[in-house]
């Protein structure tokens, strides 16, 4: 296996190093969606083929996750399926988290905040998931409020999903997303997504309709050094989005039972989307790669695009 290069207390894959330090696209990937969002093998699966579908589209893919308290940029096959065949064992890892699973040795499986934070220490300005964390419903009570919102709020990555599911509070997530200063773009549309479906009833003021104008709006947050993170919305492909009203009915009954379980905190998500999956007969895991694959597409689109406008005026922050 090929040597990672230690940068600081990281390692980073040495594809992903050269193509940084050469100015290449690369596309940082999140672990929770692997061990948390998804059951195996078709997590291991899925997690290759975002991985290909990042090359095909002409971008070096960097997933990042922790393993045995060592932070990695950019995972060998081996350490993928480790972390895949782990799955919930590992730990899920926000922001808050990572010096604890760093001093103890531990395996942690990165969410949108702490990847945000790995993928800026090394300079990668693009970064693909599938949905984001957000204001979970009832937040005015119980004031869960996604880290990833904060984080987008004082990282500058730009992170390309399909919205935010309906087992959150949407309107109230975007007001918070404002309020922490982050861009929201829409690609192809002035409607927020919500994950399984093209709509949310929320409209956005930036909509976006190539992978040239996502570059450029990037370019721009960067040139100013505004410091922000930037949330690129792109909605489910049609042909999946059929299926998302069924799947909103399942949302609705996993949202009843979480409450009459208690399910709080960070054990919320990961319950409420095995919860639909089991209700739709796994047809929310069908639509959910789906989703994934297209944003890795779009995410590696975008960073080939930004990559030839940055040109020869972009050193490595490595
Ligand atoms: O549709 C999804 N939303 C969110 C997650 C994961 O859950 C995290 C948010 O968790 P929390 O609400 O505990 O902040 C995200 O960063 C992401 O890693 C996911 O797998 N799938």
């Amino acid at each position: 296996m090929n040597q990672f290069i230690e940068k600081g207390h990281i390692k980073v894959a040495p594809e992903v190093y050269h193509a940084l330090m050469n100015g290449r696209p690369v596309v940082a990937l999140e672990s929770t969606i692997i061990s948390h969002g998804m059951p195996y093998p078709q997590n291991y699966e899925t997690a290759k083929e975002v991985e290909s579908i990042v090359r095909e589209n002409g971008a070096v893919p960097a997933t990042i996750a922790i393993l045995d308290g060592t932070p990695f940029i950019g995972l060998s096959d081996d350490q993928l399926r480790r972390l895949a065949i782990l799955g919930r064992k590992v730990q899920k890892t926000a922001r808050r988290d990572i010096p604890h699973i760093v001093s103890a040795g531990g395996n942690g499986a990165t969410t949108v905040s702490a990847t945000m934070v790995f993928a800026h220490k090394v300079g990668i300005p693009v970064f693909v998931t599938g949905g984001i964390g957000g204001v979970h419903r009832h937040g005015e009570q119980t004031m869960d409020i996604s880290s990833d919102l904060t984080e987008l709020g004082k990282t500058p990555v730009t992170v390309i999903s399909a919205g935010v599911k309906s087992i959150l509070d949407i309107p109230r997530t975007l007001e918070y997303l404002e309020t922490q200063g982050v861009t929201v773009a829409v690609y192809g549309s002035n409607e927020f997504p919500s994950f399984f479906t093209e709509n949310s009833g929320c409209q956005v003021p930036c909509r976006l309709d190539s992978p040239e104008e996502c570059a450029k709006l990037i370019d721009a947050n960067s040139n100013l050094s505004l410091g922000t993170g930037i949330l690129i919305a792109v909605p489910i492909p049609k042909d999946y989005a059929a299926s998302g009203n069924m799947i909103e009915r399942a949302i609705q009954q996993a949202l009843a039972e979480a409450k009459e379980k208690n399910v709080i905190g960070n054990e919320a998500t990961p319950f409420l989307l095995a919860r639909v999956n089991e209700l739709t007969g796994g047809a929310s895991l069908v639509a959910n790669i789906a989703l994934v694959k297209n944003n890795a597409r779009m995410g590696a689109r975008i960073s080939v695009a930004l990559a030839k406008l940055r040109r020869g005026t972009v050193r490595s922050a490595l």
